[in-house]
């Protein structure tokens, strides 16, 4: 089980060196087959603990079907189960989770195998769908039972409320459309307290992925050389709009849901000032910038205190946006990855999603503006200058086309203005540290973002 954890795409301690120091069995369902929860405890050389969930599915004899998932065969362990395997891959094993659910009646819970399953009003499930695993780089298992629903195990866990869950509980209890309906979770015990183990939800069957579509539209534009962004087909300004629209009132229904707390600009922007310092270590470029972002936060810090803190995204980007039909859906409410739990839950500034957006547009732009330079043949200054000034003017379009979405039109406050450069500022610098670790070659994009930045405020 250890080999298979290091191996995993979901586990998040690659590169560190770790002991698994404890299992615990949280659950057992008797199928058929017999479906087993571990709660694996992690602990890093370098400090930390991180806690994994390994549903397994076991069988008396080797299971040629899944045979990709398989994990071994323990000595001595009854032989009526000696063949474990990874239960996401199981069809067999998703279908007793399916039909769990299915018992569980609306509003209601249902105990099974020390496992607590509960259900939320409107849907029927679909109890004949097939369950696929979802594939991909992702942080959690996805299971689609068919197009009907879909089951998020969550890999990583850390007791108490999972805020995915929490946050689709609220935005489907108030009928918002802008999430996938949430239908149901599961939830276990161990001796650290009580874990969210898995969640089931609408399978939104039409969704176009919000990254993939910026990057089209930002490929049409550079294939139109003579025409501006307004002009050439596959213009994402309506688009970035409507997306605009529908975080602002996601927002609206999570203050509404959850109230507002207290928000200071001095602690805000002295934590933004931290986080610097901490990034300056992973990656001494910052070092350059360090002089303008600190102008920046200062800024920030004169805005003094208010209520605007709530309950937000916390780390909303393209990615984490899908086209459906008729609308936007917001996806994966975990908020920031770096972040514990107890700090992703706090309320925050909902300016810090929009800075995300933002920051996520200027990206998509960046982003195909480095593929078309590595394929460029030319190699010229001033070939390289007319692309970085074309994806500048997608990303102004689209920026502002977001903006008038969120605002409803109404013109941004100054100190609108000063908390949007400001988180901008710091998912910039998160943005380097990230990159840094995961995705070195592309470093010079959050690089770039805060070199325009110290231009602009230099002006
Ligand atoms: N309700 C849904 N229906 C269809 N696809 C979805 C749904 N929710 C998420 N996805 C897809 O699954 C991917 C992973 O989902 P996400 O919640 O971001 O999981 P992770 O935390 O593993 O990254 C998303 O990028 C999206 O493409
Ligand atoms: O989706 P996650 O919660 O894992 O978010 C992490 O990974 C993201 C990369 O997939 C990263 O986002 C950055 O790259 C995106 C393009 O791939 C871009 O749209 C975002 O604006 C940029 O921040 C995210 O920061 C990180 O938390």
């Amino acid at each position: 089980m250890t080999r298979y954890l290091a191996d995993a795409r979901w586990f998040g301690g690659k590169g560190r060196d770790y002991d698994v120091v404890d299992v615990q069995r949280v659950a057992t369902m008797v199928g058929p087959p017999v479906v087993t929860i571990d709660v694996l405890t992690v602990r890093y050389a370098d400090g930390g603990v991180e806690l994994y969930q390994m549903p397994l599915s076991h069988y008396p004899e080797p299971q040629e079907r899944i045979q990709h998932a398989y994990l071994g065969a323990a000595p001595g362990v009854d032989p009526a189960v000696a063949h474990t395997y990874d239960a996401v891959h199981d069809r067999e094993a998703m279908a007793v989770y399916l039909e769990t659910f299915d018992d569980t009646p609306a509003n209601a819970s249902v105990e099974l195998g020390g496992l607590t399953f509960h259900r939320l009003a409107g849907h029927e499930l679909d109890t004949e769908a097939h369950s696929t695993l979802f594939s991909g780089e992702q942080s959690n298992s996805s299971v689609a039972f068919g197009d009907d629903s879909l089951l998020k195990v969550f890999r990583k866990v850390t007791p108490g409320r999972n805020p995915d869950i929490e946050i689709h509980a609220a935005l489907t209890r108030a009928e918002n459309p802008n999430v996938a309906a949430l239908y149901g979770w599961v939830e276990g015990s161990t001796t650290d307290g009580r874990l969210d183990l898995a969640m089931i939800q609408q399978f939104l069957r039409t969704a176009s992925d919000g990254w993939d579509l910026a990057l089209s539209s930002v490929r049409n534009l550079f294939a139109e050389a003579d025409l501006h962004a307004d002009e050439v087909g596959g213009d994402f300004a309506g688009e970035a709009e409507r997306l605009g629209a529908a975080v602002a009132e996601v927002h609206q229904v999570l203050r509404e849901h959850f109230g507002s707390a207290s928000w200071s600009g001095r602690e805000v922007a002295a934590a933004m000032g931290d986080r610097l310092t901490a990034q300056i270590e992973v990656a001494p470029a910052l070092a350059e910038h360090a002089d303008a972002l600190r102008g920046v936060y200062d800024a920030l810090a004169a805005l003094g205190e208010d209520d605007s803190a709530q309950r937000i995204h916390g780390d909303l980007h393209l990615g984490q946006t899908l086209r459906v039909v008729h609308n936007w859906k917001l996806v994966d409410f975990e908020g920031e990855p770096a972040k514990t739990l107890a700090d992703r839950v706090l309320p925050d500034n909902p300016w810090r999603d929009v800075a995300g957006m933002l920051r996520s547009l200027d990206y998509a732009a960046r982003a195909v503006e480095r593929d078309f330079a590595f394929e460029s043949a030319s190699g010229q200054q001033g070939a390289a200058d007319q692309l970085s000034f074309r994806a500048q003017e997608w990303t102004r379009r689209n920026r502002q086309a977001f903006l008038t979405g969120y605002l409803q039109g109404r013109e941004m406050s100054p100190a609108e203005q000063t908390l949007v450069a400001a988180y901008e500022a710091d998912k910039a610098v998160y943005e380097v540290g990230y990159e840094t670790r995961n995705r070195p070659t592309w470093v010079s994009i959050p690089l770039g973002a805060l070199t325009r930045l110290a231009e602009g405020a230099a002006r």
